[in-house]
């Protein structure tokens, strides 16, 4: 089997001279709380309503969300785990912004760095937008911009389900005994609009699926260690967007709700789709989920997140070194893994929107192959490759690739969808 091709022309046994964190950035002061929601809302369709909503969320932890602090965090851990190698940091919505990382990279002499997105599922946010962002902070460099390439999806990667796996094991140790052993696992992450989970991954369907095969693999090994099987769901929460836009369901305060009038006594709330304590976490779980639980009766403790846990940041590293070398391995521990290196075309687009780095050249540009920091795409117009959705063959790209890099043809791509 042979890999897809990134923008770089290379999936794996490529070398990177640098990595990149990439992450979605948030708000250090009041004064910053409007701005960035701004930022993370333009041209999304978020009412007034829902923004004056989450600002007053914001203002309650002193208009600054912890997210910013534990990138930090994760930046430190994460310099002294890949010493030599130079570890960049990169935001979507707030500063430091990508466009000032990418050129900061090439005024170091940076030649290629992987991005690792502080995001495990497939999703149009969590990984298709960041590699638009990226794309646009190449593009706005300019010429001598590093290469960059995307460093896999980790949701059943061991250096994530483990630790979410001891959180579990934790919080459940918090319950009161007489209800410890019934307790549900509820697990959960962002809610998406149908639209886009549908759309979410090569094929479609990708980031329920991985958030299934995360949280069932998170419970039994939760089960093994406790010697109890507890029962476990999916539920999201932060729900946006216009109310006539169907989104996930269920939420997770009705899941709450539901459990309590099923006659369940207690749950651990698992944030599996975030790997630190951001707002979502500190306000919409910690503060309305558990207020939901506890007017119902319901016993409830809050599982923690990855954060720096040194199995996690020692994950970056692994991530690194399995596109460096072919014969590193590659772990994954549910059916749905290990993900792809190299996001093929159209992989978590809802509908073309702006070209992409760090995937196949046909993402990138609208006349075929170009190399990234070279683009000659033009934002906000949808790629000749991408209208071809439902015509032309979606390998396309990979053939493209075939002639121009001399590899061959991958067969994991979803030629035969
Ligand atoms: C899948 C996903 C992730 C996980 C993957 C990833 O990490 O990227 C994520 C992360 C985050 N989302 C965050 C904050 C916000 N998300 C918003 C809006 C939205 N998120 C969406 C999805 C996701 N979001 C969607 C579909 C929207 C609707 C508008 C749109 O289509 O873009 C809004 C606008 C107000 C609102 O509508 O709620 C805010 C303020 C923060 C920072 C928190 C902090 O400050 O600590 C983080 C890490
Ligand atoms: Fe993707």
């Amino acid at each position: 089997m042979t890999v897809p091709t990134d923008a770089a022309g290379h999936g794996r046994g490529i070398d990177v001279d640098a990595l990149l964190l990439v992450s979605f950035g948030g708000p250090e002061g009041p004064e910053d709380v409007l701005p960035f929601l701004r930022n993370v809302t333009r041209g999304r369709g978020v009412p007034e309503a829902r923004l004056a909503e989450v600002a007053a969320h914001y203002d309650r932890f002193g208009g600054r969300s912890p997210i910013n602090d534990q990138n930090r965090a994760l930046l430190a851990a994460l310099r002294e785990r890949l010493a030599p190698m130079p570890v960049y940091w990169g935001n979507r919505n707030w500063q430091p912004y990508l466009a000032d990382a990418v050129a900061r990279m090439r005024a170091d002499g940076v030649r290629r760095a992987a991005c690792f997105v502080t995001s495990a599922f497939a999703s149009y946010s969590g990984c298709r937008q960041y590699r638009e962002d990226l794309a646009a902070a190449l593009e706005q460099v300019g010429p001598g911009a590093p290469d960059l390439v995307k460093l896999r999806l980790f949701f059943d990667h061991p250096g994530f389900v483990e630790p979410m796996v001891d959180h579990c094991v934790r919080a459940l140790a918090t319950l009161p005994v007489a209800v410890r052993d019934e307790a549900r696992l509820v697990f959960t992450a962002h809610a998406l609009p149908r639209s886009q989970a549908a759309a979410s991954g090569p094929d479609g369907g990708a980031y329920e699926r991985q958030l299934r095969a995360a949280a069932g693999v998170i419970a039994q090994r939760v089960a093994a260690r406790v010697g109890t099987r507890h029962e476990w769901q999916v539920a999201y929460c932060s729900r946006s967007g216009p109310p006539s836009v169907p989104w996930l369901e269920p939420d997770v305060n009705d899941a709450l709700a539901a459990l309590a009038d099923g006659g369940a006594r207690a749950a651990v709330i698992v944030p599996v789709g975030f790997v630190s304590d951001h707002m979502e976490v500190v306000y919409d779980l910690d503060v309305e989920a558990v207020r939901t639980a506890s007017e119902r009766g319901l016993a409830v403790a809050r599982a923690g997140t990855v954060g720096t846990d040194p199995r996690f940041v020692a994950m970056v590293a692994d991530l690194v070194a399995e596109r460096r070398s072919p014969e590193w391995e590659r772990p994954a521990l549910s059916g749905e893994g290990p993900s792809h290196d190299v996001c093929p075309l159209h992989c978590c687009d809802p509908g073309a929107r702006r070209p992409a780095a760090a995937g196949v050249p046909a993402d990138l540009c609208a006349h075929g192959p170009a190399r990234s920091g070279v683009t000659a795409s033009q934002p906000g117009r949808p790629a000749n490759a991408e209208r071809s959705r439902h015509g032309e063959p979606r390998n396309e790209a990979t053939i493209l690739v075939d002639e121009r890099a001399g590899t061959s043809r991958s067969d994991s791509h979803p030629a035969g969808e």
